[in-house]
């Protein structure tokens, strides 16, 4: 068995992976943008995925997430094998994402926003089911920092508030798993530490969470284990100490900022 396996009190086998892939392979014609990737994501971990430009994370989020399936190899989520779901059925089983891009509703409040995350558009039009939809997008938009502005629209928000409104709407979902698409682009220090606290507090409450990022200094500072690719391929794996001296990962970033 390839999994972290641990015995329960009854001696069955359990495992405290809820993402593992296996040999994943996508291939955009005669670009192999991702190259025979391998790793795993233990429960309550916050896992960092990175590598140089063009490296293939993105990729890799788009097909462990349901954008679209490998072209090779395998994807189980809690021991399931999703290789191929869609994206909806895997949001419905736990596992949401995020994106570098925004992608709010712009003509709704950042509440709405949250809310519409939670049920569709006719569920929401139900007075007696908005009410209950709504205070639960109450209490996430207090979550992610957002109860000063649950009433503005997005258009309103300065770009730290539009990626707290980015995973408001992620957690909408409930997800166990969150995957993460470069969080500290664009932020201050500041935000960074901010934010990152954030994620540690979603952690707390029980998420497993996978962080893509180019921040080196406030990625390694909030995850618990790293996995490096360069060229679709894994280069390196451990703790953010063992990268941060790593000569193969700093090779790969050719003396980029580690
Ligand atoms: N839809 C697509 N069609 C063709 N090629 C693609 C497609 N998506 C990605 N690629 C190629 O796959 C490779 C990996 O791209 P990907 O966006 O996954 O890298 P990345 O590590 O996320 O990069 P970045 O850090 O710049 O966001 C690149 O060579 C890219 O040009």
């Amino acid at each position: 068995m390839s999994s972290h396996a641990t015995q329960s009190i009854d001696g069955t086998a359990r495992t405290d992976e809820v993402l593992r892939l296996e040999n994943v392979t996508k291939r955009f014609g005669g670009v192999v943008a991702v190259d025979d990737l391998s790793f795993s994501v233990r429960e309550e971990e916050i896992l960092g995925f990175i590598g140089p430009n063009g490296a293939g994370k993105s990729t890799t989020f788009n097909c462990v997430s349901g954008a679209f399936p490998p072209t090779d190899g395998a994807i189980y989520y809690r021991d399931e094998d999703v290789t191929g779901v869609p994206q909806y059925a895997l949001v419905e089983k736990g596992l949401a994402r995020t994106y570098q891009t925004f992608r709010p509703l712009e003509d709704r409040s950042v509440l709405e926003n949250v809310s519409l995350s939670m049920v569709p558009n006719e569920l929401f039009s139900f007075d007696e089911f908005r009410t209950t939809v709504e205070d639960r997008a109450r209490e996430i938009c207090q979550q992610v920092g957002l109860s000063e502005h649950m009433h503005q629209t997005p258009d309103e928000l300065p770009h730290a508030g539009l990626l707290r409104l980015e995973v408001g709407r992620a957690i909408g979902t409930e997800p166990d798993l969150l995957l993460v698409d470069e969080p500290f682009a664009g932020l201050t220090p500041e935000e960074v530490e901010r934010t990152a606290a954030l994620f540690r507090s979603l952690r707390e409450d029980g998420m497993t969470l996978i962080v893509i990022d180019h921040n080196m200094h406030g990625l390694l500072d909030l995850v618990d284990r790293v996995v490096v690719i360069s060229f679709g391929e894994k280069i390196a794996e451990g703790s953010p100490e063992e990268i941060r001296n790593d000569p193969t990962v700093q090779e790969a970033y050719l003396g980029g900022e580690l």
